[in-house]
């Protein structure tokens, strides 16, 4: 775990003007991390085995969530691997743009469409819940 946080705050070093440009929001101990090395404003949910990638999942779910980078060990299991499991899912499901390493997270911070508007294609939430009801 603690492998990865020193991966993502040395990317994130790297990318600190561009992610001081856009609305930050993490799980706990990620966010105060990121606030206090770099001083990036970041709004901190809980953390991620008490709850956090859940929370962040429901922002997925609301819509209110552009992009996830989410740098997860492959090598470690979580107590909460089935809260991560479901993270991923929501972002799969919501046409949610992910990273889990630092290259895949240059990628989506150096693309035009950070900046740009995208039509980013969601599932009709409405006609899926219709389809249920009758
Ligand atoms: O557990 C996490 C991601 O699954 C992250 O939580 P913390 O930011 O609190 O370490």
């Amino acid at each position: 775990m603690m492998v990865k946080k020193t991966e993502m705050l040395a990317w994130a070093t790297r990318w600190k003007d561009t992610l001081s440009q856009h609305e930050l929001i993490g799980t706990g101990t990620t966010s105060e991390r990121l606030t206090t090395a770099l001083g990036l404003e970041v709004e901190g949910l809980m953390s991620g085995p008490l709850g956090g990638d859940q929370q962040i999942g429901a922002r997925i779910a609301e819509q209110r969530l552009d992009v996830l980078i989410f740098f997860w060990d492959p090598f470690s299991p979580q107590p909460h691997d089935p809260d991560v499991k479901a993270l991923l899912r929501l972002a799969a499901l919501w046409n949610v743009p992910v990273a889990c390493n630092a290259a895949s997270a240059d990628f989506l911070l150096s693309s035009p469409y950070l900046s740009e508007s995208y039509d980013m294609s969601i599932p009709d939430a409405a006609a899926w819940a219709q389809a249920r009801t009758v």
